[in-house]
């Protein structure tokens, strides 16, 4: 349903302004300038595209690389240089703007209007090709400033050189960005100009006052007694949004801002199909213009993200691999140097063997961004404690270059094996993946370095992957999703260990942007958790979260929270907030801070005092010590058995419960004598093998 949004760039520059600047003149998403919009492009398709392009045939030429200043398309644009080399190993994909099927193209080659197919990676071809793709996509800056700036600058830029890479990547498919560019200001022409004749239309002389409200109230209206005619609901609601904009001048006689406002939700419910709860909960957190951008950009799919895999790759050879391919795309932004935007594609894109080999990973691009504030560093702990399918947790093992370890858990066990496969896919090897329900933690383990919670959420920032939650999210849901956040977010606070040397941090994002689920969940860790406060995310776009919200206030360091919208920057509605942590947490002071790192390996020491029989003091729960030792006695036999060794052997003069005598220590011998793990029999220390801990 949208228009090209695909093709358009993510994240800053802000869109809104441009938007809400051209949309004053004119009013905006109007259905039969889309009508136009998509035969213009049609044509230009059918003028320019030839199609001939879908054959592979190979019609790209290079740019000579002194012509490109810095990769920048604009300036290429400008300078029209066209390329004069031709580059046999591209087929030459070019762009249909125009087109909302862009997504199944590029995953499969076949064209379908339900972006949902591409996002759930469902029956098409890409999915019968690689049905991987389903994994990443299931969910969702600039550099990244932290403690330690130049640290992390340096880290982010070995990745490669940012404008040589661009400079690469653009020469190698300038061409089918070019034209895509030549397109794209085509359209951009016969858009503005069908907006003025659409405007000269509708709006009427300048100052005539539109008629949006009934006059009579039992008179449901036009629209809603008939079966809802489309143009004019739309119509409608432009012209109420128009009102709000500017009450004083536009408003009938004796009309009140709260009757336009009914009409207009009531129209946005009909038109986009939202119930009416959802409707006024997401309307109220902009201004009616906005508003509207919002709920029309949740009409369109945004574009197709790849990022690089560092580790397997670097992201310039990865292009060059696609574009050998036939897949036009190029750098997702400068905020970013591991993403690449696609914008069409002749081989579906989770089958090629780059991606089978783990090159490339497809996410979308806000989902770099809770990662991005995180700022991972190299021999951290990290605790994921809601990884599946895994998008976020593979992103902090590249910034790492697999050191250092990273708990990986999700309580989800199916989702949890989409993440194991992406794991071992991308080449991750600083990751344990555990299924526990995340508000074990830290009673599981504690003492991390850094901690991202990426909540569970009612999903309001990615209504156009799932517009299911249009209609299925309840008041229950706005109720219950916070709680559970609330728990989770309090619980990755105390996982963390405030002496850490590097970090002491937490990442709380969601994909959502209402705030119950975001400002007022930070709010409550802020008032739970006196020892950790709001820091700056590191991330340059964004707008600031809230300080206050119908009537409530906040923390005014809330805006260093950051939001994202589809309409403001092409990309998924996500929330990214950062604490820091600089004191432990009241009455867990045993579990945060306990971390005891000596040598390669990691002694993690659980400080909790041995309560005896009363479980009830106990703020973490009931372990039961002899119904554990039960299950490692048995794995320990089977471990003897799969050796090829009999349990009776080794354990002979044990205890006739197998247990070893308190204080003594059970060891296990391999075939060839040498000692292999310790457990103590009684007491709390646990042993974790990693690869590399400080
Ligand atoms: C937004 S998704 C995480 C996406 C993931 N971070 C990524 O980038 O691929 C939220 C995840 O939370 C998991 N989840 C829900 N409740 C949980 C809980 N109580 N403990 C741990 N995980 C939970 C869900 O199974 C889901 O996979």
């Amino acid at each position: 349903m949208g228009v090209g949004r695909r093709m358009k760039k993510q994240g800053p520059p802000p869109d809104l302004g441009a938007i809400a600047g051209k949309k004053r003149n004119a009013p905006e998403f109007d259905d039969s300038i889309r009508g136009k919009k998509r035969k213009a492009s049609g044509e230009v398709k059918a003028q320019s595209l030839g199609r001939g392009s879908a054959n592979g045939t190979a019609n790209f030429k290079k740019y000579p690389k002194g012509n490109l200043a810095n990769g920048n398309i604009i300036q290429l644009q400008k300078s029209r240089k066209v390329p004069t080399r031709p580059a046999p190993m591209m087929s030459g994909a070019l762009l249909d703007e125009s087109s909302d099927n862009d997504a199944a193209d590029l995953l499969g080659g076949n064209k379908s209007d339900d972006d949902d197919e591409l996002l759930n990676g469902s029956a098409n071809s890409m999915l019968e090709n690689g049905k991987h793709l389903q994994d990443e996509f299931l969910d969702s800056g600039s550099s990244v400033y932290d403690s330690d700036p130049q640290h992390e600058r340096a880290r982010f830029s070995e990745d490669e050189d940012e404008s040589d890479a661009e400079e690469k990547l653009t020469a190698a498919n300038i061409e089918g960005l070019s034209r895509r560019l030549d397109e794209e200001q085509e359209e951009e022409a016969a858009e503005a100009q069908l907006e003025l004749e659409e405007a000269a239309l509708q709006t009427n002389i300048d100052g005539d006052r539109p008629k949006v409200l009934d006059d009579d109230d039992d008179d449901e209206g036009a629209v809603s007694r008939l079966a809802p005619d489309l143009q004019l609901l739309r119509s409608r609601i432009t012209d109420a949004v128009r009102v709000l904009d500017d009450f004083a001048k536009l408003a009938e006689e004796g009309r009140s801002r709260a009757e336009y406002t009914a009409q207009l939700l009531k129209d946005i419910c009909l038109y986009y199909g939202y119930s009416l709860y959802l409707a006024e909960k997401l309307f109220n957190l902009f201004p009616p213009r906005e508003a509207f951008a919002f709920f029309e950009a949740n009409e369109s799919a945004r574009p197709v993200v790849l990022r690089a895999n560092t580790l397997r790759t670097h992201r310039r050879e990865l292009a060059q691999s696609l574009i050998n391919r036939g897949v036009t795309l190029e750098p997702v932004g400068k905020w970013s140097k591991v993403g690449l935007q696609v914008f069409e594609s002749q081989v579906p894109l989770g089958a090629t063997p780059e991606y089978l080999a783990g090159h490339y990973i497809l996410q979308a691009a806000s989902s770099f961004l809770p990662v991005m504030a995180l700022a991972p560093q190299e021999h951290e702990r990290i605790l994921d404690m809601a990884a599946a399918p895994g998008g976020k947790t593979t992103y902090i093992a590249a910034l790492m270059r697999n050191t250092g370890c990273i708990f990986a858990n999700d309580s989800n066990k199916s989702r949890a094996k989409g993440l194991i496969g992406n794991v071992h896919r991308l080449g991750v090897k600083n990751t344990i993946i555990c299924s526990y329900d995340a508000k074990e933690f830290p009673r599981v383990i504690g003492g991390f370095d850094r901690v991202l919670l990426d909540a569970p959420c009612s999903g309001t920032g990615v209504i156009a992957k799932d517009p299911s939650v249009k209609t299925n999210k309840t008041e229950k849901d706005f109720m219950q999703l916070p709680h559970l956040q609330k728990q989770l977010l309090l619980c990755a606070i105390d996982s963390v260990d405030h002496t850490s040397k590097t970090g002491g941090y937490i990442v709380y994002s969601t994909c959502s942007v209402t705030v119950e689920e975001n400002e007022q969940v930070v709010q409550y860790a802020l008032a739970k958790r006196p020892n950790v406060k709001l820091v700056e995310t590191g991330l340059t776009f964004g707008v600031d979260g809230f300080v206050s919200y119908m009537g409530k206030q906040f923390d005014p360091k809330m805006k260093m929270t950051k939001r994202y919208y589809p309409h403001a920057y092409n990309v998924d509605g996500f929330f990214v907030s950062k604490f820091k942590k600089v004191a432990p947490s009241p009455g867990a002071k045993a579990m945060d801070g306990a971390a005891d790192r000596t040598g390669g390996d990691l002694v993690v020491e659980n400080k909790r005092p041995i309560v005896s029989g009363d479980e009830k003091d106990d703020p973490f729960g009931d372990f039961n010590d002899s119904e554990d030792e039960k299950y490692i006695e048995k794995a320990k036999r089977n471990q003897l058995r799969r050796k090829g060794i009999d349990p009776r052997a080794v354990n002979g003069k044990k205890r006739p419960n197998g247990r070893a005598k308190p204080g003594e220590t059970a060891e296990l011998n391999d075939a060839k004598g040498s000692k292999t793990q310790s457990y103590a029999s009684s007491g709390p220390v646990t042993k974790v093998a990693t690869n590399g801990g400080k």
